[in-house]
């Protein structure tokens, strides 16, 4: 039965890249194995002020990032496609300087993520899932419009101290990393009208298949647009109040089963005491513990297709907080990608006590 489920999912992907990609690309599309992650380095660092972000996905490979990854699952292949380049065009500084000249950096958020978008379609042609590492969180907006123009079925659970759901005439600090949520949900990017999101991201994340978790600073304009659209959110209150597994179960039962989902974690989402190396920490967090609980949960659904984890800022903080906020990051990913707390024993000689 689940043979024969693996062998039908291999065809339509098959079917799939047949009618969409080139021949070259199909070679490589034919040989996607079950359970392959591409990892892309996005060191984008100008959705908000502070140096630094930029430097977190070599930090992360150098931190033995795919010895981590390879170690809790041992049939996962990876593949690296390395660090995002981007050029920023006319069009784009034009649209800048016309429309959003009160918002930093638009040019260069836009380019970075029509890369982002083209790159995330790439690694899921050739991959069964995909990492996007940041830079600040400006990057989720490619990140989830890639994956979504890939699979237009999609359910994005956002963990974050912050809703990133600003408009450039909402954002009190201009940094568009506490935007990029307006730009995928259909009702929110007509505020971006001169930004030809119909062209570059024609797909949006329907409202009710968004979830929030963790959120604890969330700006009035903000608080305003959640409640407006009904958009789900677990803040830390809400967190304390019910736990973690009932957050878990709440947020499954909120999301479409047939979906894939994609999982965009922000740093700052755990508390300051093991992530302390972020750019906009808030105290009173999510532990360490409540983070892995949350992950484990949605990579039990076998649904999830698409992660981001951003925000770490190695110039923040002493070597130790860098240490920490690393160590931590690696623990989610370790979990959200396969390693169980409770072990493992599905490849192991299982000979070792003799035979029976
Ligand atoms: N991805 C983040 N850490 N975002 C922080 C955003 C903070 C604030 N809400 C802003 O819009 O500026
Ligand atoms: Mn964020
Ligand atoms: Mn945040």
């Amino acid at each position: 039965m689940l043979g024969s489920r693996n062998l039908a999912s291999r065809c339509v992907r098959l079917a799939r890249s047949k009618t969409t990609t080139s021949s070259s690309s199909r070679a490589k599309a034919s040989v996607v194995a079950e359970q392959s992650l591409g990892i892309i380095g996005v060191p984008f660092a100008k959705g908000q002020g502070k140096q630094g972000v930029e430097l977190a996905p070599d930090l992360l490979r150098q931190s033995n990032l795919r010895q981590v990854l390879q170690s809790s699952h041992d049939g996962l292949v990876i593949r690296d496609y390395g660090n995002l380049q981007y050029a920023v065009d006319e069009t784009l500084l034009q649209q800048q300087r016309v429309h959003y000249h009160h918002i930093r950096n638009y040019a260069d958020f836009m380019a970075c993520n029509r890369a982002l978008i083209e790159q995330v379609k790439i690694m899921l042609q050739q991959n069964s899932q995909f990492l996007a590492i940041g830079g600040d969180h400006a990057i989720g907006f490619g990140s989830v419009a890639g994956h979504l123009q890939h699979t237009p079925n999609l359910s994005l659970v956002w963990i974050d101290a912050h809703a990133d759901i600003n408009l450039h005439s909402t954002s009190q600090s201009g940094n568009i990393h506490g935007m990029p949520v307006s730009f995928l949900l259909e009702q929110l990017r007509t505020t971006w009208q001169h930004a030809c999101l119909d062209e570059i991201a024609p797909n949006c994340l329907p409202k009710d298949q968004l979830v929030y978790i963790g959120l604890r600073d969330i700006d009035p304009y903000e608080a305003f647009i959640l409640n407006k659209f009904g958009i789900r959110y677990y803040a830390m209150d809400t967190i304390d109040r019910v736990g973690v597994p009932k957050i878990i179960e709440m947020t499954l039962d909120a999301l479409n089963p047939q979906n894939k989902i994609h999982v965009s974690f922000d740093i700052d989402a755990l508390d300051s005491n093991v992530a302390p190396s972020t750019g906009t920490a808030v105290r009173g967090g999510l532990t360490l513990r409540e983070g892995i609980s949350i992950v484990e949960a949605l990579r039990d659904t076998k649904r999830v297709q698409g992660v981001d984890l951003v925000e770490i800022n190695p110039k923040l903080g002493n070597e130790r907080d860098v240490r920490t906020t690393v160590d931590s990051g690696l623990e989610i990913l370790k979990s959200m990608f396969g390693y169980r707390r409770s072990g493992h024993w599905s490849n192991i000689d299982t000979g070792i006590l003799g035979s029976d």
